[in-house]
């Protein structure tokens, strides 16, 4: 099954579009699981399997297991949702960008190492640093287009032949890159104006889109703006308003963050 078939399948069979983050932060984790060893591969699967009824998809953040030197909590983290939850997909957040020689090895770190689905990438170096992700033929390649942050206007912003860099991203990967079906592409829920723009450019392609929950994205706008015909094609991630979400009486941080994630799928679905 390749990974647009199986995002397809959870989208329908999970009806849901929610994507649920993996931002482990040491800092924010409850007192239980504070001093042990394995506390962020706890913490993950904790929260995963308190999300897992709400979600289309998984994503782990890369940076937070590396700066750590986590990878191999990250690994088991990985195998965990294999085993248990096949049939959801895996995102790698990487944001990887480099020469092909190099792409090769990061290639290999997300579809052998880690067995994602799915990575994240840079469009900035151009065809030759994406074309060695796109050689997995049954795993997927997503492509920063118009981020979430307020930074990314710096670049993607600039006017180029009267048309802003984003849309010429868009274009690229919807005309040329995606000549397997494989790729998507990022557009963060901050600029919903701008995810309209791109869903009229790339037609039913998916969309990866941070920026609900802690950076205050409008979900109502997100989903109109970003939806296919058939009310689908965007994977909507959320990571610390699930993550740290503050419990209510008699509940864990797992339960908190099982109630959010069932509210933001929720109000994701009443604008579909
Ligand atoms: O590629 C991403 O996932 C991403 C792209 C983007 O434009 N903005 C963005 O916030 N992200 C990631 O999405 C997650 C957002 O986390 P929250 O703001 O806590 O929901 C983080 O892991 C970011 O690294």
């Amino acid at each position: 099954m390749t990974f647009i078939e199986k995002l397809n399948a959870a989208w329908t069979s999970r009806n849901s579009l929610l994507c649920v983050g993996l931002d482990p932060d040491l800092k924010k984790f409850p007192a239980e699981l504070q001093g042990k060893p394995d506390a962020i591969f706890e913490f993950c699967r904790a929260i995963i399997d308190a999300t897992a009824e709400a979600a289309c998809a998984f994503k782990p953040q890369i940076a937070y297991f590396a700066a750590l030197g986590a990878e191999e909590q990250l690994e088991r983290i990985c195998a965990y949702l294999r085993t248990n939850y096949p049939e959801i997909p895996l995102v790698l957040d990487a944001k990887r960008g480099d020469i092909g020689a190099t792409a090769e090895q990061y290639a290999r770190e997300a579809f052998e190492r880690y067995d994602a689905d799915v990575v994240t990438v840079s469009p900035y170096m151009g065809w030759d640093s994406v074309s060695p992700y796109l050689e997995w033929k049954d795993r997927g390649v997503i492509v920063l287009c118009r981020t979430s942050n307020a930074g990314g206007s710096d670049l993607q912003f600039l006017e180029v032949d009267g048309k802003p860099l984003y849309q010429h991203v868009a274009r690229l990967v919807a005309e040329k890159w995606n000549t397997n079906g494989q790729c998507g592409l990022v557009v963060g829920a901050t600029f919903p104006h701008e995810l309209a723009q791109v869903r009229a450019i790339i037609g039913d392609m998916p969309l990866l889109v941070p920026g609900v929950g802690a950076q205050g994205g409008d979900v109502e706008a997100t989903v109109k703006a970003g939806k296919t015909a058939s009310g689908t094609g965007m994977m909507i991630n959320s990571s610390r308003a699930i993550l740290y979400a503050k419990p209510e009486a008699g509940e864990d941080f797992a339960a908190a963050a099982r109630r959010v994630a069932i509210e933001t799928r929720d109000a994701i679905n009443r604008f579909r």
